[in-house]
């Protein structure tokens, strides 16, 4: 009976009550587990037809009964199958009224339980309707349950973990939350940080300090500190000891460098994100991020939150030893891990088929993606007629090597374009410059490495380009992901030789996308053979819109 079988794993993630033999957590995933299996398939909140309300309630159960106020889901009123099909929204934030395609599907952020504090913070700063993955994952994390969240890139992912958050430490959390806090008796110290957020980059590092400072509001702005590699770390300590702030944002060396140095003490720690975590499995990150998991309390006694657009089975491995019995959460779905294929949830690795429909699930469904091919020698130029031909206003230009980056800001200065480097050896005040200055427009062209592939979030970033390829499809999703933000119209030109456009092939079925062959001749942009007429109306015509619109905002 999948009918019943669907609903019944609702249930147990929407918190109904359950009989008695689901009672505990550990019961409801085991038997989530088996009726899942039985019915084949991932749990769908929207497509059962129950609306997001939540409401207080008492008793719950489980292993997470130290939630004593715990908050259910209710039913809609028309208890009849909602249509899943994505609304299309107006945006009511000043700065992306452009958003068209915005993939939201609870209302309001109050039917997701967040207390009216936060609300009327998130009102103020024109956060009004929550996205997909922020319907999915801030009543699952308020549900107290650990999780992996993957989304496409620029879907909100972000406000999805901070929320929850939010709601239960720091200045606006719920009055009524009875979690014990580190005043409680909860046998944690004074100075005990309650979230510790962890990222790869400094850039995105500051991304999210910004985030969550900007929930907070200016009075607040002491609850976060950042702890970024690059920054003076005297000062980061200072601040630590000054302002005692309940969450921190950094850098997995520089956390665990401050963390060796028993200037940081997140034992008691409440909740741990690890944001782009398949970047934080690497190699380069291996001796911090084990300092910081060894000193972030028991899995048991915290919330563990994993992020990424990109989740390779790897992360599925590290959520499984990391954090307490994970689930999955995607846009409209919540599967429990176990229920994961080996061959990860988002493996765009593979090609994109029935059977691994989700390899394309990592990029903005709004994106539009093109190459072009030319020769070596010509590629900076390429890169000049492309931006003329699409008349983009805000493009990043991608390279592999660092030491490449000067010489094509230097003949794209040449011709006119205002351009500018950006890559790990500049100090932090060069970095935040330049970012300053391509985000208020003085900078047309940036022209980068992977580092700004992942996180960064420049919403008026209308073109991409690829001027080296993409080491993998992964790598490929990320750099296409800073266009296309939150339902935005972007394109993605890979720039190649006729050598490695089966290179772009490989990653087209990989991805799942069309990568359509172009030229720029003549100021204009032209789309190569059949594929013509059909990119003529949405993709050309939609580029100058899009430009339009990013000159607006
Ligand atoms: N509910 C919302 N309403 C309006 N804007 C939103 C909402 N949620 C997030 N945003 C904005 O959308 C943009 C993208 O969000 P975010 O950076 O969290 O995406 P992401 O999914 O983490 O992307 P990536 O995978 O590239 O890191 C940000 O500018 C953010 O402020």
């Amino acid at each position: 009976m999948p009918a019943l079988a669907s609903t019944t794993r609702l249930l147990i993630l929407a918190g109904y009550s359950l009989p008695s033999h689901v009672s505990t957590w550990r019961h409801s995933v085991r038997f989530f587990s088996r009726v899942a299996k039985e019915h084949q398939g991932p749990l769908t909140l929207a497509s059962l037809g129950f609306s997001s309300q939540l409401e207080a309630t008492t008793g719950s159960t489980g292993k997470r009964s130290n939630v004593e106020n715990s908050v259910k889901l209710t039913r809609s009123p028309v208890d009849r199958p909602r249509s899943i099909a994505t609304p299309v929204v107006k945006a009511t934030r000043g700065s992306v009224d452009d958003i068209e395609l915005a993939p939201f599907s609870a209302k309001s952020f109050s039917e997701l339980g967040l207390p009216p504090l936060l609300i009327e913070r998130l009102e103020s700063e024109g956060f009004k309707v929550p996205t997909d993955v922020q319907s999915a994952a801030i009543p699952t994390i308020l549900k107290d349950h650990d999780v992996v969240i993957q989304s496409y890139t620029g879907s909100g992912k972000t406000l999805a973990y901070l929320l929850p958050i939010l709601s239960r430490i720091g200045p606006l959390k719920d009055a009524n939350s009875t979690l014990k806090s580190k005043d409680d008796g909860g046998g944690k110290r004074k100075n005990d940080i309650e979230a510790v957020i962890v990222a790869p980059s400094r850039e995105l590092g500051m991304q999210i300090v910004r985030e969550v400072e900007n929930i907070l509001g200016p009075e607040n702005k002491r609850a976060v500190q950042q702890l970024v590699g690059g920054a003076n770390r005297s000062r980061q300590e200072e601040a630590l000891k000054k302002n005692k702030p309940v969450i921190v944002v950094g850098t997995p060396g520089r956390i665990a460098e401050i963390s060796a140095a028993g200037k940081l003490h997140t034992h008691g720690c409440r909740f741990l994100v690890l944001d782009e975590v398949d970047e934080l499995l690497s190699f380069n990150f291996r001796e911090a991020m084990r300092r910081i998991l060894d000193h972030v309390g028991r899995k048991s006694e915290r919330r563990t939150v994993l992020v990424s657009a990109t989740v390779p089975f790897a992360v599925i491995r590290a959520a499984r030893s990391w954090s307490d019995d994970p689930v999955l959460v995607q846009a409209k779905k919540v599967t429990p891990l176990e229920l994961v294929p080996p061959s990860g949830p988002v493996d765009s690795t593979q090609p994109a088929s029935d059977s691994n429909p989700s390899a394309s699930q990592s990029l903005p469904p709004s994106l539009k993606h093109y190459y072009s091919v030319v020769k070596l020698q010509h590629k900076v130029d390429a890169l000049r007629r492309c931006v003329h031909a699409m008349d983009a206003k805000c493009v990043i230009a991608f390279m592999n090597h660092t030491k490449q980056l000067k010489d094509v800001v230097y003949k794209l200065e040449a011709r006119g374009l205002n351009a500018a480097e950006l890559h790990g050896d500049l100090g932090k005040l060069g970095r935040s410059t330049i970012m300053k200055k391509f985000k208020n427009g003085e900078l047309r062209v940036l022209v980068t490495n992977e580092l700004s592939a992942r996180g960064l979030d420049i919403p008026e970033c209308d073109l991409v380009v690829n001027l080296d390829l993409p080491t993998d499809s992964v790598h490929y999703a990320h750099r296409a992901g800073r266009t296309g933000r939150l339902g935005r119209k972007g394109i993605v030109v890979t720039i190649c030789e006729e050598s490695q456009v089966f290179v772009v092939r490989k990653m087209e079925k990989q991805l799942g996308v069309a990568i359509h062959s172009c030229e720029f001749t003549e100021g204009k942009f032209v789309i190569d053979g059949e594929e013509k007429e059909e990119s003529t109306m949405d993709g050309v015509s939609g580029s100058s819109d899009m430009v339009q619109q990013a000159c607006s905002t």
